[in-house]
Order: C-alpha cells, then sequence, then structure tokens
C-alpha cells in the first residue's frame, strides 16, 4: 500500500514523488499523461520501487489506506478539474493537498466547500524549483491544523533542514499556505529585479562586460548578501552560450514572463489597503519587458541612457542591494501580518522566516535576523524599525541614496530600488505631506479632515 497519492507528474510532482520514495515513503502516482508517469517510473531507477504507477484516479485511491491524502500538482488552472473529479471518490477524513501556486483565494474557497463535504484541503506552498522539490524545498501549509497530523511526518521527510530543522510549517487556516507563498513569490520578484537593476547599472553604465560584473556577484556569495538568488546570478553571468560563445546573458531576450504569484501579491496588498510598492515595481518591470517594441520605438526616439559614466564602487553598490532587499522583505512581512488580522489566521511571522531559511528561492543569510526580529515583535509592525535591521540601515541607506541618484542621473532604470528608498524616507518621516491631500478632498468632495490637535471631521476654511 502506498503512503500518500501525487497527481500531477510533471516538474514538480515528479521532483516531489522521487524525494519521498527516497525517504522510503510509498507513493502512488497519477497524471492525465500516461507518458509522463512512465518517465518518472523509468527516471526512478530503484526508487521505482516505492513508486506506484496509477493510470486512473480511482486506481490511486484504491492504493491508499484511509484516511487518504492526495498531493495535487497541477498547474493552477487545473486543480478545480481535478478535485472535482476526486472529492465524490473521496470519504469524510480524506485530505486533499494543492501543493501548486494556487490563489489563496481560491484556496479559501475550495478549503470551505470541501470541509462541507467531512474533506480535508490543505494549500500547500512549496519553493526550491526542481532542485528543491527534488532534495528538499520549503513547504508553507495552510488548512485545517487537526489534519496535519496525516501527512506531517511525510513533508517534516523530505523538506530542507537549516542546521538540522524541517522547513515545512503548518502556518494557519485555509488560505494561510498560499498566501504566505504568495509573498514568498512577490519577495522573490522584488530581490530579482533588485539584482537585476544592480546589473543594469554596471552593464549600461559602467560598460561593464557580464564575466566582470558575474565576477561582483561571485563576490557577494558570502557576508550579509549571501543568498540563493545572488549564487545563481553570479553562475548566469559566467555562463557562455554554446551556440556563439557569447556570455549566455547577452543572447537572452530581455522580455521576462510572470505566472500570477507576484501579481497576486500587489493585489492582495492592495485590497488590504496596503502597498508592497517594492513588488508592485517589479511587476510593473515585467509587465514593461513584455512591451519590446515599445521600448525599441523609444530608443529611437530619446536620447541613450548611461553611456559609460562610470558607476559606483561595487561595496556601496552592496550596501545598496542590502537595503533594498531588507525593505523588499519587511514590506512582505507587513503584508502577511496585515492579511493574518483580516482573515484571523494568527500567522506566526517568525516561523514563516524561519521556513525561507533553506529549500526555498528567497533563502537568505538575512533570514535568521528576520526570524529573530519577528519573534521578538516588529516595531509598528515594521522590519526596518527591529534594532538589528535599523542599526543596518542606518549604515546602508546612505549607499542606496547614492546608487539610485546616480543611476536616475544617467537614465538608467531602477524603479524597485527607488520604490525602495521611497518607502524608507516615507515610513522615517514623522510629519508627511498627507495634511495637504486631506485639505484637497475637503475642497473638491467635502471629505472632511482631522486637526493635529485632536479636533476632528471638520471642514475648512476655503477660499472660493
Ligand atoms: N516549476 C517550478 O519551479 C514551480 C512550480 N510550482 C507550481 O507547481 C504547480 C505544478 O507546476 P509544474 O510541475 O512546473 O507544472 P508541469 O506543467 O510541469 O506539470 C503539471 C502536470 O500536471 C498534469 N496535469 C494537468 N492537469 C491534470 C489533471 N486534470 N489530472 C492529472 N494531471 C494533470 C500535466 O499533464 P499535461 O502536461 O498532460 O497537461 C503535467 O504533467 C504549478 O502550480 C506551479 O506554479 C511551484 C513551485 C515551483
Ligand atoms: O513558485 C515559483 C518559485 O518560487 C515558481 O518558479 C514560479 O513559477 C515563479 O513565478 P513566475 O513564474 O511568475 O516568475
Amino acid at each position: 500500500m502506498a503512503r500518500i497519492g501525487v497527481i500531477g507528474t510533471g516538474v514538480m510532482g515528479a521532483a516531489l514523488s522521487l524525494n519521498m520514495a527516497e525517504k522510503g515513503v510509498a507513493v502512488a502516482v497519477h497524471d492525465l499523461d500516461a507518458a509522463s508517469i512512465g518517465r518518472l517510473i523509468d527516471r526512478a531507477g530503484p526508487l521505482a520501487e516505492n513508486l506506484t504507477a496509477a493510470e486512473t484516479t480511482e486506481a490511486l485511491l484504491a492504493a491508499l489506506p484511509t484516511p487518504r491524502a492526495i498531493l495535487v500538482m497541477v498547474p493552477s488552472g487545473a486543480v478545480d478539474a481535478v478535485i472535482d473529479g476526486l472529492a465524490p471518490q473521496l470519504a469524510p477524513g480524506d485530505l486533499i493537498i494543492d501543493g501548486g501556486n494556487s490563489d489563496f483565494l481560491d484556496t479559501r474557497r475550495r478549503e470551505a466547500a470541501l470541509s462541507e463535504r467531512g474533506l480535508n484541503f490543505f494549500g500547500m506552498g512549496v519553493s526550491g524549483g526542481e532542485e528543491g522539490a527534488r532534495h528538499g524545498p520549503s513547504l508553507m501549509i495552510g488548512g485545517r491544523q487537526e489534519a496535519w497530523g496525516l501527512v506531517e511526518d511525510i513533508l517534516t521527510a523530505i523538506a530542507a533542514r537549516h542546521e538540522g530543522e524541517p522547513c515545512a510549517a503548518w502556518l494557519g487556516p485555509d488560505g494561510a499556505g498560499h498566501f504566505v507563498k504568495t509573498v514568498h513569490n512577490g519577495i522573490e520578484y522584488a530581490d530579482m529585479q533588485m539584482i537585476a537593476e544592480i546589473y543594469g547599472i554596471m552593464r549600461d553604465g559602467a560598460r561593464q562586460s557580464a564575466a566582470e560584473i558575474g565576477a561582483m556577484f561571485e563576490g557577494w556569495r558570502t557576508g550579509p548578501l549571501s543568498s540563493y538568488l545572488i549564487e545563481i546570478t553570479g553562475q548566469i553571468l559566467a555562463a557562455e552560450d554554446p551556440e556563439t560563445g557569447r556570455p549566455a546573458v547577452d543572447v537572452i531576450r530581455d522580455s521576462a514572463g510572470q505566472k500570477g504569484t507576484g501579481r497576486w501579491t500587489v493585489i492582495e496588498a492592495l485590497k488590504l489597503g496596503q502597498s508592497a510598492s517594492v513588488i508592485e515595481a517589479a511587476v510593473a518591470a515585467r509587465a514593461w519587458s513584455s512591451r519590446a517594441e515599445a521600448r525599441q520605438a523609444g530608443a529611437a526616439l530619446f536620447a541613450p541612457a548611461g553611456g559609460g559614466a562610470g558607476a559606483p564602487a561595487v561595496d556601496e553598490l552592496g550596501r545598496a542591494l542590502l537595503a533594498a532587499r531588507i525593505i523588499g522583505f519587511g514590506q512582505g512581512l507587513t503584508l502577511m501580518r496585515s492579511a493574518s488580522d483580516a482573515f484571523d489566521w494568527d500567522l506566526d511571522l517568525a516561523r514563516a522566516a524561519e521556513i525561507w531559511r533553506a529549500g526555498c528561492i528567497i533563502r537568505s543569510v538575512l533570514l535568521d535576523d528576520i526570524a529573530g526580529a519577528a519573534r521578538a515583535g516588529l516595531p509598528e509592525g515594521e522590519l526596518t524599525h527591529a534594532p538589528a535591521f535599523s542599526a543596518m540601515l542606518e549604515e546602508t541607506i546612505p549607499s542606496l541614496r547614492r546608487v539610485v541618484l546616480a543611476a536616475l542621473g544617467q537614465g538608467l532604470p531602477v524603479p524597485a530600488l527607488a520604490a525602495a528608498l521611497g518607502y524608507h524616507d516615507t515610513m522615517r518621516q514623522a510629519r508627511g505631506t498627507a495634511n495637504l491631500i486631506q485639505a484637497q478632498r475637503d475642497v473638491f468632495g467635502a471629505h472632511g479632515f482631522d486637526y493635529i490637535d485632536g479636533r476632528a471631521d471638520r471642514h475648512g476654511p476655503w477660499g472660493a
């Protein structure tokens, strides 16, 4: 008998199945495409003895003891179809886990509908890409806590480990796991964009080659910027295209796709009355990247940017990136806290940060301190106000300011770095400028405003 079923044996489902099989967990595997199941069994080698191929969902369920646990690893658009096919065959107490990148609102809807039928449903964020799924992902689980015991041993066995501790945790009810994964991806978007902006400053401002820029990223593999994304950026910039002999990065089109998680993060931030502006800038930059023809036309119309006017020193760029990265993470945590309040999840932010320390795409040496600061309680909900981070920012913000200024002066786009700075400057300003906004709203809409001495909801003495 198998312990768990997996539906969807594509990139992630196959890798997770092999990971489980390697940990001694017997897995029944099913996919719409029988050839995909066959490919998985073939590549499993000796691990195939822990895999049972199931050509139908009926066969998959027959291979499982009750209560049954089924992990669904299909594209988000196919999740409802899989659940609709599966649910009528299930019995109360069975558990469906959606391990794909689903919108947490869909997860809430699915969890509510399935729990009415006595079925358990988890929305589980899986991070680490194919390699992580195969050898140790970070797993962010949401759903009814009572069902966690059904699969806790399996999921903690396959998860990445940070100093021996598994990077898998039940984080809260209904959509909590998928929300945390969505914000994880939002932070991922922001970090990738800021790294790309630093690359752009060196490529277009300092006219450096991919190899030269790669050496700079290699130098950041240790120290406060140490992280998976910095590591792969160094590797990418050092790689050569075998066909042309040119740096691989130089022959790749400058239009990046997106599947939705970054956009969902921004949409939810706005719906919660927040703005994750650094993530928003990164989502916007990806959208703009797809408008290649408009950018080509713009390049022909306007004077060129950059032009070898030199670039900030490597240490300066490193400090700037560190400051912006802290602010990006901070916006993500603020958003998770708002969602937790709005949906009554009682999210443990420190635990979420802890399970991001290994296995996931945004793993970074900073996460130990982020988890520590969250555990101690974030002052006013702001990571940047926590003592460890305010000290780091005191040291690094001047570099971020100089780097942004230098880039703007040369006409080089740095939307995410500039957004990080804008947020920081706003959040350290005791008296902002919204007093004027309030007055304007009162003039055109009679919206009223509060006086600074506490008198409330007055209208102003505006002339005609
Ligand atoms: N790739 C990555 O790095 C990561 C992906 N994810 C998420 O994981 C999920 C899966 O991604 P990934 O593995 O990359 O996707 P793939 O497209 O590689 O695999 C999905 C598999 O599901 C199968 N499938 C689709 N519909 C059904 C169905 N109704 N019944 C059974 N099988 C079905 C597909 O078959 P067919 O090809 O025949 O349609 C395919 O084999 C997505 O939500 C993705 O966003 C999460 C983290 C990282
Ligand atoms: O979840 C992931 C990593 O954490 C997936 O790789 C996801 O596809 C990344 O998002 P996008 O495709 O929009 O860049």
